[in-house]
């Protein structure tokens, strides 16, 4: 199932003009307020007709200019989930998942309300009334309700947006595993969050005043300096993939990433699991020579593969470590002085808490 769209829209001084697919799994759109993301959204869901541009899923025209094709928003079967949780106050959670098969063709394919109950941890609220429930609560609830009326795709515009931050810690495993389990529906989520579309995103759509700036898959976007401005300098940092190896009794856990061994606390995962990480550029050091007598757990040996300067007094530096890739940001000056050029070795030098607990996903 892929969505494709191609939105031309003007609202007064904003203009919006983007492109992009979004295939299996979660698809992020990500950019600052204002950027145009919930245009877009609205937009894919038929919410209102676009002055120019196509979105076709799986190759049939939900909406063609051209053409004057137009689909009705129930006609294009999209689950949508809001900032807040919308779910009808006078009925308790099971009646709130069940109004939702009400939207499921008899003939669709999709979740149960059993498979629903299961996937969001829902079973011992299924009668508690939405008055009752917490933020994430709510938020998982008005997903299985999504879920129920056997949607093709599903729209989150910023699903996480209002909850604190324990209670989006909260979650997070739960969009996790939708995303990898076994109903494979594709996802579109908004959001301005740089740590949640690192933790959730397969592809990650990067916007700015209304264009799509970058666009590819979350290992690559994350990892390419051009994208330090985008995400924000403390903000940015590559993802990569580690495999819990062990846990040890000082609490660090001991994983291996392509690039290297990591220690790590704050990693609640079963030896085996693979896990994302997300290292903030700004928590990795270089250094030209192998350290020694350092303090730091993780040192991993990469080579340079872009000195991006900026106009301002930091670079980002392009690193491969295996077949992941890291990002740097350090000083212009420290560029200088160390000579740092592509295709050099170096060694990257990661704190052992650099990596917060709510940046490891799966
Ligand atoms: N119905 C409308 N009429 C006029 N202008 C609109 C309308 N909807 C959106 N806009 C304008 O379009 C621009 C993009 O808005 P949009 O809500 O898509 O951004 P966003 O990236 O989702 O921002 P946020 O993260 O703040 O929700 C903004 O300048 C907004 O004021």
């Amino acid at each position: 199932m892929t969505l494709s769209a191609h939105i031309r829209h003007r609202f007064g001084a904003f203009d919006l003009d983007v492109a992009f697919d979004a295939g299996p799994g979660i698809t992020a759109l990500f950019g600052q307020s204002g950027a145009g993301k919930t245009t877009i959204i609205n937009a894919v869901a038929g919410l209102f007709a676009p002055d120019a541009g196509h979105v076709t899923l799986n190759g049939d025209p939900l909406f063609d200019s051209t053409a004057k094709a137009f689909v009705v928003p129930a006609a294009r079967r999209f689950g949508y989930v809001f900032q807040d949780a919308r779910l009808f106050p006078h009925l308790n959670v099971r009646e709130n998942l069940t109004f939702g098969t009400r939207y499921a063709p008899a003939s669709a394919k999709g979740a149960s309300l059993d498979d629903v109950t299961d996937l969001l941890g829902l079973s011992a609220l299924l009668n508690r009334m939405p008055a009752t429930l917490s933020g994430g609560e709510k938020q998982r609830a008005a997903i299985g309700r999504a879920l129920l009326a056997k949607p093709q795709m599903l729209l989150m515009d910023e699903p996480l947006a209002s909850l604190d931050g324990p209670r989006k810690q909260e979650i997070l495993p739960y969009l996790e595993r939708l995303r990898d389990g076994p109903l494979g529906l594709p996802i579109l989520y908004v959001s301005h969050a740089v740590d949640e579309i690192a933790r959730l995103a397969d592809t990650l759509v990067l916007l700015k005043d209304g264009r799509v700036q970058a666009h590819g898959p979350l290992y690559d976007v994350m990892a390419d300096p051009g994208a330090v401005p985008l995400l924000g300098v403390r903000e940015a940092g590559a993802v990569i993939e580690a495999e819990v190896l062990s846990h040890a009794t000082d609490g660090l856990t001991h994983l291996r990433s392509s690039g290297g061994d990591l220690h790590l606390p704050g990693v609640q995962a079963q030896p085996g699991t693979k896990v994302r990480l997300r290292v903030l550029a700004q928590d990795v050091m270089l250094s030209v020579n192998k350290p020694e007598g350092l303090s730091a757990l993780n040192v991993m040996p990469v080579t340079i593969q872009d000195v991006h300067q900026g106009d301002g007094p930091g670079a980002a530096i392009a690193l491969r470590a295996g077949d992941d890739r890291l990002l740097a940001r350090i000083t212009r000056r420290a560029v200088a002085e160390l000579g740092l050029t592509t295709d050099m070795r170096c060694y990257a030098i990661l704190k052992a808490t650099s990596v917060a607990p709510g940046s490891i996903g799966r």
